[in-house]
């Protein structure tokens, strides 16, 4: 780096939000997913198939009118804490580039960046991956400030919390004679089978994180209902070759298996996305509720923690921790008694 970088004690001066980025118009889609894909092996036909997906939405992904969302929500809830810290913006595929960002930045004087990744588990694709794109960004940017990433946070009661209101919201909607035996049915995205058993520090962890954070919005549910509604968690938007192994089962399988075993009713809860994009307006809403439609199973999609209030905070919560994550040097020496 050519300047001192501050002591990890210094307070932040401004906090970004890094997102996934998508595209807005139908010109933007081809080259979005070149650079997602970028040295990526993807088969061409699986691209031509997700373009498809986009083309359909009119070539815009919602994911960026979601973060420009969560950027408002994050300003009204740091106005509201008294809180003086500039909100940016960037993203890792499409515009506004990181890059740009952080050299936006630098501009302005900032020396030390929070980042909230809007990602909230363990895995190179959902962590480390953005990891990798800030330090790129920082060795393209002289000067550039300091930037800390939050941790994965899945686990956050405020992610929690959420997620459990938008699965009640879900189960009211049920008709009333199946709503309590309804299945719940947690949704994330796979992953090829190696890099979960890559992720976090002791591997493994992408399930694990999942597993675990299903698991405490089922409870949230049942001591909200008074119902143990069982629950299982499915993956959906397979990529990659064929012949790589992901996590399965996937989501539509799922549902047939599910039918077979005289199911009649599941809440498809997608705890592994912070918000409704592509994925989940693709994935979910329009083929695993086809899936279920087609099999005479009821189901509803639950929602996402988008810009709940709680899930806010605890993303303001996340960033503001981050510099005593780590205690410092001269922490808790003994002190001379007098
Ligand atoms: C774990 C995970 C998350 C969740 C965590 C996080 O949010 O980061 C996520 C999010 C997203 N993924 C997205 C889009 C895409 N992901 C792709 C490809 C891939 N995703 C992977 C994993 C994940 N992806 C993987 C292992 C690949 C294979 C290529 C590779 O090894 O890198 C492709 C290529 C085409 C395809 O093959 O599907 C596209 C277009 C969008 C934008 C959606 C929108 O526009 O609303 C979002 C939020
Ligand atoms: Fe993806």
């Amino acid at each position: 780096m050519t300047n001192p970088r501050p002591e990890p004690s210094q307070p932040y001066d401004a906090l970004l939000l890094l997102g996934f980025g998508g595209p807005e118009k139908p010109e933007d889609v081809v080259p979005f997913l070149e650079n997602v894909t970028r040295g990526r092996g993807i088969p061409r036909e699986r691209l031509a198939e997700v373009g498809q997906h986009y083309f359909q939405f009119g070539g815009r992904s919602p994911i960026n009118d979601q973060n420009r969302a969560l950027i408002a929500a994050l300003e009204a809830d740091l106005a509201e804490q008294g809180i003086d810290l500039p909100v940016y913006w960037g993203n890792r595929n499409w515009e506004p580039y990181l890059t740009d960002t952080v050299r936006r930045m630098t501009e302005d004087g900032r020396r030390r960046v929070a980042c909230i990744a809007t990602s909230a588990y363990s895995s190179w694709s959902s962590c480390r991956q953005y990891r990798e794109n800030i330090a790129d960004a920082l060795a393209e940017v002289p000067e550039a400030p300091r930037i800390d990433k939050i941790r994965w946070f899945a686990h956050h009661p405020g992610f929690v919390a959420a997620n459990v209101d938008t699965t009640l919201a879900a189960l009211r909607d049920l008709p009333d004679e199946v709503r309590d035996e309804a299945r719940l049915v947690f949704v994330t995205h796979s992953i090829p089978t190696k890099m979960n058993d890559e992720s976090g520090p002791t591997g493994g962890e992408y399930v694990e994180q999942h597993l675990a954070t299903a698991a405490a919005v089922a409870a949230g549910v049942a001591e909200a209902t008074g119902t143990e509604h069982a629950h299982e968690l499915v993956y959906c938007s397979r990529s990659g070759s064929p012949r790589t192994p992901w996590l399965e089962p996937d989501v539509n399988d799922r549902l047939e298996e599910l039918a077979a075993e005289g199911v009649r009713a599941v809440v498809l809860v997608p705890v592994g996305f912070v918000s409704d994009h592509m994925e989940v307006v693709y994935d979910l809403d329009t083929e695993a509720l086809a899936t279920a439609s087609k099999l005479g199973v009821e189901a509803r999609r639950a929602g996402t923690a988008g810009v709940d209030p709680r899930f806010v905070a605890a993303l303001r919560e996340l960033a503001l921790e981050r510099p005593i994550e780590q205690c410092p040097a001269h922490c808790c020496l003994p002190r001379t008694s007098a």
